[in-house]
């Protein structure tokens, strides 16, 4: 099991925001965490790689417990789990393959005629080869989601964390990148966790998907597992109706 939350909880002052969340995700799944704004599914995510540490709990990251590592000990860790954030986090003074040849320059030491090269293929593999040479700003949204994928990838990393991948993308760019997500576990085995509100992408590319409710995980199961559960809180929530027992 690459990646298992034990008992996690945070609070940020009188607020509990995680009680007691444990998932579990498996090599390879591309693994959704859905639930209502403000639940705490950033917050969940940012454990993984240490922007945020637990009141108490566990994270275990490929067999070592990573909640209490020093800031030092992180960084090979964040090598190993990069993530996209939700708005795209790109350098606008620089292309987009500048800004993909970045972090091969500056973690692996390579030179700029070799980061370009590697920088390329990794905007081809997001089907962005086309855009090299156009700055962040000149594309839409769900082009330059799919640059900062494509710089995510760069390091190589086995688990890549989506925050709201699709939100505020327009249905295609939005299908375009989930297509990418799915990609990554299926070509490259990639383990992804995303963190999203987006019925579509969640009933299409998800492996597995967790429900997060008042601090706790109400759900785990496949899309059709969710589909089928008779737990009016989870149903309410996928069939996004405005009446019934859930409480935000
Ligand atoms: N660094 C922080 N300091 C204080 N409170 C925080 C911090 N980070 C998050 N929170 C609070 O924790 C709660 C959960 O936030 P989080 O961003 O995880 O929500 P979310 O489930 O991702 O929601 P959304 O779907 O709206 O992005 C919110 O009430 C937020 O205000």
């Amino acid at each position: 099991m690459p990646i298992q939350f034990k008992h996690l909880r945070k609070a940020f002052g009188p607020k509990v925001v995680l009680d007691d969340v444990s998932i579990d995700v498996n090599d390879g799944e591309c693994f959704f965490v859905i639930g209502g704004s403000g639940v705490g599914k950033s917050v969940l995510i940012k454990h993984l790689i240490g922007l945020l540490r637990p009141d108490s709990g566990e994270i275990w990251l490929d067999g070592q417990e990573v909640s209490r590592l020093s800031e030092a000990d992180f960084h090979p860790v964040r090598k190993r789990c990069a993530m996209v954030f939700q708005s795209s986090t790109l350098f606008d003074s620089m292309t987009c393959e500048e800004n993909v040849a970045l972090p091969l320059r500056m973690h692996r030491g390579l030179s700029l005629r070799d980061a370009r090269v590697e920088a390329r293929r990794r905007l081809e593999q997001v089907h962005m080869e086309a855009f090299g040479d156009r700055y962040p700003a000149e594309l839409g949204d769900g082009m330059r989601k799919r640059v900062a994928i494509a710089r995510a990838l760069t390091l190589e990393p086995r688990y890549v964390l989506f925050d709201e991948p699709t939100t505020s993308l327009d249905p295609v760019s939005a299908r375009r990148v989930d297509q990418m997500i799915r990609e990554l576990c299926d070509r490259l085995g990639v383990t992804a966790i995303v963190v999203s509100h987006d019925l579509t992408s969640i009933f299409t590319i998800a492996d597995r998907i967790a429900m997060l409710y008042k601090g706790r995980v109400r759900v785990v199961g496949t899309p059709e597992e969710l589909r089928r559960t008779e737990d009016p809180v989870v149903r309410q929530f996928i069939e996004g109706r405005s009446e019934g027992p859930y409480e935000t």
